[in-house]
């Protein structure tokens, strides 16, 4: 039997991480703020503006940067799910467990709204879409999602915990069939059911 293990990468305190950590967060801040909010936001703009030219000039060439983010732990660092690099990833960690599914928990706050105080769906059929690849990749046979199906069982809550589940549950040459489910409070809110071909594009070199 296979020893549970962390599938997504570990965010370091510092460098990159760190500032997505903060970025995250001035997302946050500023759909909490809102229009009606006292901050002088033409002053924040400035200032926010000026933190993306920094980074902008400091950056390396855009085909440059293709070929590094793919280089190592690849997806995982930059993924819009998981990726510790990119600030509209929640981010959700994910566990391989021994019974062959992967597991993680995470809270949405207001950047995923959808429907008053719940998850939009759009956000749960990412989160699922990209659960159930990595559950192929733990289960050894993984490709690109060929059909998502989702069923929206009930409102899925924002600021409560929310875990997130994807197993393997067939390969017939190169379709792969995945499930996984999106629970609160031990009750099902979203439910997935994938087809994915075994295929993967080139990485950049
Ligand atoms: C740790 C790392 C973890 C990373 C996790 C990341 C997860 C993220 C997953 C994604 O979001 S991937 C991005 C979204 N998906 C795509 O952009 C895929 C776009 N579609 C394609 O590129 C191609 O259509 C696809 C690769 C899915 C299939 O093309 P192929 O040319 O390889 O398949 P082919 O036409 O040879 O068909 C093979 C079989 O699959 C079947 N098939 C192909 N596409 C299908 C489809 N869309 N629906 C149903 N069946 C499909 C097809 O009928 C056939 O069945 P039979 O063998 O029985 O004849």
């Amino acid at each position: 039997m296979t020893a549970p293990q962390e599938l997504t990468a570990d965010p370091h305190q510092d460098g990159v991480d760190a500032a997505v950590t903060a970025a995250r967060r001035v997302i946050e801040s500023l759909l909490r703020a809102g229009s009606g909010s006292t901050a002088e936001m033409g002053r924040i703009a400035d200032q926010l503006n000026s933190v993306a030219d920094n980074l902008d000039e400091h950056a390396p060439a855009m085909n440059q940067r293709m070929v590094d983010m793919w280089a190592g732990e690849g997806t995982t660092r930059h993924d819009p799910v998981t990726g510790p690099e990119n600030a509209i990833a929640p981010p959700l960690q994910l566990i391989g467990q021994s019974d062959g599914s992967v597991r993680g928990v995470l809270t949405l706050g207001l950047p995923y709204q959808g429907p008053p105080g719940h998850v939009h769906g759009g956000i749960s059929a990412l989160i699922l879409d990209h659960t159930l690849g990595v559950a192929n990749h733990w289960a050894g046979v993984s490709g690109m999602t060929a059909e998502l199906t989702l069923r929206y069982h009930r409102p899925t809550p924002l600021f409560e915990p929310l875990t997130i589940t994807g197993v393997q549950t067939g390969v017939d040459g190169r379709k792969i069939r995945t499930s996984g489910a999106v629970t609160a409070g031990g009750e099902v809110c979203v439910s997935a059911e994938g087809l994915f071909i075994a295929k993967h594009l080139p990485r950049p070199r």
